[in-house]
């Protein structure tokens, strides 16, 4: 299996730049079509589409192929729409709009298969990608035996990717049974054999997993991606959300294994913020594809004020250290500043108060004029007196979900974190970034646990937010931490390596120059 490389996030976003005839500058959104089925009850299908990408930021058109009445308890009719009407509107669409990316849903006939074939002949665009809708989640069929055929022979040979379901990927392999990983892997491979270039097999079906297991090939290597299963009865339109949402980001400029681990993001998200949510009485209800604008504080990691990238180069102060060498705490942040730390937090375990909001005041001043991110440990009171940028906890300080009420939804909150248990805690209840150790033994923090490469490796692994490592790293055993190249692991967090040493500036400057020769030659 593989793991992720942890490339610099910044997307290049399908932004084209024209100058208009006003001389004002005109931008184009990145923009996917749809073409799916209505679904009445809007949990799926064209309106499950449009939330989705519009929630991601993207443009959305939409060929509708058929109109279907259904609600949480499932589908009362499909009316599939004449194809020659498919193919206006398809034409409609491609030929005026600049679509990145076409993504496909319900497609009821194999006339209608057909002609969207044709049209992408005609029209090509950047991506395609393909949810081959079979069978709803409610176990209504939607597309027949002869689309089946469509699929495989014509549709599949054009796509991206293609994101079966586990019934869906074994109608395609002819009513292969699937009841394992170790088949969904197989199936992978299988249905990549059929000719699209990626494939994604999700196995929310699976029984007897308590996590929710997918497997994504792409021709060289699987993925499985493993997260722990959310409980709700409200899954209807995950299908058509998470395929959209790939869509959405491919059309932003991400690789395709990014946008498959964002869209898997993104449905989780969705399903978290919507698990009590009650909408219709049958057994199956809709989620909130809009939840990133109903509640601020439950999405905000995922907010613009927040640079993962700002976890780099971690300074973290200690009073007893900067006493030793006879500087303040003011003049030390300015020096780890001046070297190059990305990020500062106060943490002053023996201030008075009065002495903390002072320092921290001052310090703020010079975190804000050189944009550098300002935290303080484990007072929040502090945090808040002084206006900071945010707050790092550990597993006894006060509860994120609490940090997060108080500070509100535009604060960094960044959390301790030693266990995977604590770290998908971290993401549910809104934590911007976890740190992670002691990877080497500390004298900094007393009777600190130490978790090794090897337990940093599998936090970062599991974690759904960005990681900074921390305990005993210095300059001689850094490299070794950010070598490890594992997802999310954005930086390293030092104390003694800057602060219990005679000149802070030399030290850090030292540090950050190794960090980015380590970066440098990891990203060659
Ligand atoms: C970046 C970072 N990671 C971990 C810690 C430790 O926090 P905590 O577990 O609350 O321990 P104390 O720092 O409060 O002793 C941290 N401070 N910063
Ligand atoms: C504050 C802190 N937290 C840790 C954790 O494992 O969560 S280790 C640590 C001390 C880090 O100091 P130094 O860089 O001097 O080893
Ligand atoms: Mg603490």
């Amino acid at each position: 299996m593989a793991t992720v490389k942890n490339a610099l996030s910044t997307r290049t976003f399908s932004v084209l730049a024209t100058v208009g005839n006003n001389g004002n500058c005109k931008r184009k959104p990145p923009h996917v079509l749809t073409v799916a089925g209505s679904d009445s009850g809007a949990g799926a299908g064209i309106q499950a589409d449009l939330k989705a990408c519009g929630s991601l930021g993207v443009y959305c058109s939409s060929v509708v192929t058929a109109v279907t009445a259904q609600n949480t308890v499932g589908v009362q009719g499909v009316h599939p729409l004449p194809e020659h009407f498919v193919a206006a509107q398809l034409r409609s669409v491609l030929s005026d709009m600049e679509v990145d990316v076409v993504k496909t849903g319900m497609l009821p006939s194999i006339g209608i298969l057909r002609v969207l074939c044709e049209s992408l002949k005609e029209f090509p665009v950047q991506a395609l990608v393909v949810d081959p809708v079979m069978v709803s989640t409610s176990g209504d069929v939607l597309a027949g035996t002869s689309t089946l055929d469509g699929f495989r022979d014509e549709l599949l040979p054009m796509a991206d990717i293609v994101t079966p379901n586990l019934k869906e990927a074994a109608a395609l392999l002819g009513g292969l049974r699937l009841e394992t990983v170790a088949d969904m892997h197989h199936a992978a491979r299988c249905i990549y054999n059929l000719g699209p270039k990626n494939v994604l097999v999700k196995g929310g079906d699976l029984p007897d997993t308590s996590d929710a297991i997918d497997i994504f090939f792409d021709g060289k290597q699987c993925h499985e991606f493993r997260v722990p299963r959310i409980k709700t009865r409200n899954t209807h339109g995950t299908g058509c959300t998470l395929a959209s949402c790939i869509a959405a980001e491919l059309a932003k400029g991400s690789s395709m294994l990014l946008a498959v681990q964002e869209a898997k993001r993104f449905v989780e998200g969705a399903l978290l913020y919507s698990r009590d949510m009650v909408i219709g009485s049958g057994p199956q209800g809709p989620f909130d594809q809009l939840y990133k604008f109903k509640d601020q504080a439950f999405t905000s990691y995922r907010g613009e004020h927040f640079d993962p990238n700002s976890l780099f180069l971690y300074a973290v102060t200690d009073w007893r250290m900067n006493k030793k060498w006879g500087r303040g705490i003011v003049d030390a942040v300015k020096a780890a500043i001046d070297g190059g730390a990305t990020i500062i937090q106060l943490r002053e375990k023996e201030a008075k108060t009065g002495d903390f909001l002072g320092a921290a005041e001052a310090c703020k001043k010079i975190c804000q004029s050189n944009h550098v991110p300002l935290l303080i440990n484990d007072r929040v009171d502090i945090a808040l007196a002084c206006d900071a940028d945010g707050v790092h906890v550990g597993q006894s300080d006060m509860p994120v979900s609490k940090v997060r009420k108080l500070l509100g939804p535009n604060k960094i909150i960044g959390v301790s974190c030693k266990t995977l248990e604590q770290a998908e805690r971290a993401w549910v209840d809104g934590a911007d970034y976890i740190g992670c150790g002691g990877v080497f033994p500390t004298s900094t923090k007393e009777n600190n646990i130490t978790i090794g490469l090897d337990g940093l490796k599998a936090l970062c692994s599991a974690s759904k937010l960005p990681v900074v490592a921390i305990g005993g790293i210095k300059k001689g055993n850094a490299g070794s931490v950010m070598e490890l190249g594992v997802p999310n692991l954005k930086g390293i967090a030092v104390v003694s390596a800057l602060f219990d040493q005679q000149c802070v500036l030399t030290e850090t400057r030292c540090l950050h120059s190794l960090l980015m020769d380590i970066s440098a030659s990891t990203m060659a």
